[in-house]
């Protein structure tokens, strides 16, 4: 297997040098060759069995011969040993057609455990195996660098620097990412929002000598393999209501469009996915360019699901790629255009865009509102951004195809913002009741890549 780089001017990879990678040389995101297939029969098998042996049999076909069976086996027990849930994703029914899928059970309770966890026992398996270091960057609205840190801390052959948008994470994510101890962790609190961190993140792996200096590695979306982790619950939820004999609907909380992207790459391998519904908050680029067919960041606007704040969505290369046709020059081409400020996409690539993904937004009151009522009508508490979630796939249900929303964080992690909708407090989790009391270590950096280069390059250990 193979790894081929959304623009096509990139060398090919594989799926281990792909992970270790993260962007690829000519800034594209890398994507497999071609997307192995599970068939009918390979699906319907998937019932019944655990969720660790669902994704070694969704995954392994991907992983080329990065790692043995028994390797690849005892990478995913690890990765998952650490989750609240039995089931890991459970799935809830909130009414007759319409199920939520509760991906909070890891240890940073949010959905990006299922993939951070992983990675972060890859990562491990293999530089143990190489004997290489690496500088891992990673830029986060809140979620992705809090699991990043509980992954890779204390590793050895590993330093990680996350850079956040400062005031502009809830509390509990802030103080997820400075409370922990371990001297190969650096939180760098960032002035800009979220797209200024990711853009430095990018910026640094396109500056070669820095890159190759530090031994740069990535753990945002833009990594393949954070991708492919998430593709197993689109199979295990989607099984445990029938498929592969009965079709199945899903509605996304997106930002930067993995998770989304997750699911497309599902239905691609086989799995009979109705409709993907891509829901945003007020941040509601990707909602207006499936709209228009125009992409053209216009500013973040802080809301209350503020791991959603973003407007120039990363993996939405990886879908253009396909809605071009497989054509890295035009993917090339466009994000010229959108350094530029934006572009406008094709008429044929909005028609394949729109065959593949619908969308809607949810703004401020109607996530509020959707707290309220569905802890009103159901007992469950949801977080804002699996508010967005549910409120946009009430407008995509059909009558005879199951909804499930991605329910993406856990309410006690934006306990403000439920508190002011439900009028209830969520608490945190036992083992993170003294998260509040812990000491909190961060670096305030200015938006500048040469401040931010030179501050890596003091503070690594290799
Ligand atoms: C809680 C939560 N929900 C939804 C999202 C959006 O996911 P994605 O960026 O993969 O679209 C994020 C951030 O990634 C998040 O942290
Ligand atoms: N919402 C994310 C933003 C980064 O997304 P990623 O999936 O590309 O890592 C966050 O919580 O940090």
């Amino acid at each position: 297997m193979k790894y081929i780089s959304t623009r096509g001017r990139a060398p090919s990879l594989s799926f281990e040098e792909a992970m270790l990678t993260g962007l690829a040389r000519d800034g594209g995101l890398y994507l497999p060759e071609s997307i192995p297939q599970m068939s009918a029969e390979d699906i319907r098998a998937l019932h019944g069995v655990s969720y660790e042996e669902a994704a070694f049999r969704v995954m392994r076909p991907f992983i080329g011969d990065a790692f043995t069976d028994d390797e690849f086996h005892e990478i995913i027990a690890r990765a998952y040993a650490g989750f609240g849930h039995a089931a890991r994703a459970p799935l809830k029914q909130l009414d007759a057609g319409h199920f939520l899928l509760e991906l909070f059970h890891g240890p940073t309770l949010a959905f990006k455990d299922f993939a951070m966890q992983l990675i972060g026992q890859m990562f491990e398996f293999s530089l143990k195996r190489s004997g290489n270091r690496v500088s891992i960057v990673g830029a986060t609205s809140g979620d992705t660098g809090s699991a990043a840190i509980e992954a890779f801390r204390g590793l050895d052959a590993v330093d990680v620097f996350i850079l956040y948008p400062h005031g502009r994470v809830s509390e509990v994510q802030r103080r997820q990412m400075t409370t922990p101890g371990e001297s190969n962790v650096h939180a760098l609190a960032i002035d800009g929002h979220f797209d200024d961190a990711q853009a430095r993140v990018k910026d640094m792996f396109n500056d070669f000598e820095f890159r190759d200096g530090v031994r740069l590695a990535g753990v945002n979306s833009i990594n393949w393999a954070r991708v492919l982790a998430q593709v197993v619950y689109y199979f295990t939820s989607a099984v445990s209501l029938g498929a592969p004999d009965r079709k199945v609907s899903f509605t996304v909380p997106t930002g930067n469009f993995g998770d989304i992207f997750a699911g497309y790459i599902a239905r691609r391998m086989g799995l009979p996915i109705d409709t993907l519904v891509v829901a945003t908050n007020q941040n509601d680029i990707l909602h207006r360019c499936l709209s228009s067919g125009d992409y053209r960041p216009d500013g973040v606007i802080p809301s209350i699901s503020p791991s959603m704040d973003i407007q120039v969505s990363s993996n939405f290369e990886r879908a253009l790629y396909y809605a071009y046709g497989q054509d890295g020059g035009a993917v090339a081409q466009v994000m010229d255009e959108l350094r530029a400020g934006g572009f406008s996409v094709s008429q044929g690539a909005l028609q394949a865009l729109r065959e593949a993904f619908e969308s809607g937004r949810c703004d401020e009151d109607a996530t509020r509102a959707a707290i309220r009522q569905t802890w009103d009508r159901t007992g469950e508490l949801l977080c804002p951004h699996s508010a967005v979630g549910l409120h946009v796939a009430e407008d995509h249900r059909s009558a005879d195809v199951p909804m499930i929303t991605l329910a993406t964080a856990h309410p006690a992690k934006f306990p403000a913002a439920v508190e002011e909708a439900s009028g209830i407090h969520p608490p945190l989790p036992e083992r993170m009741a003294d998260l509040y009391e812990r000491d909190e270590r961060v670096t305030r950096i200015a938006n500048d890549l040469g401040a931010i280069e030179t501050l890596i390059k003091e503070r690594i250990t290799h």
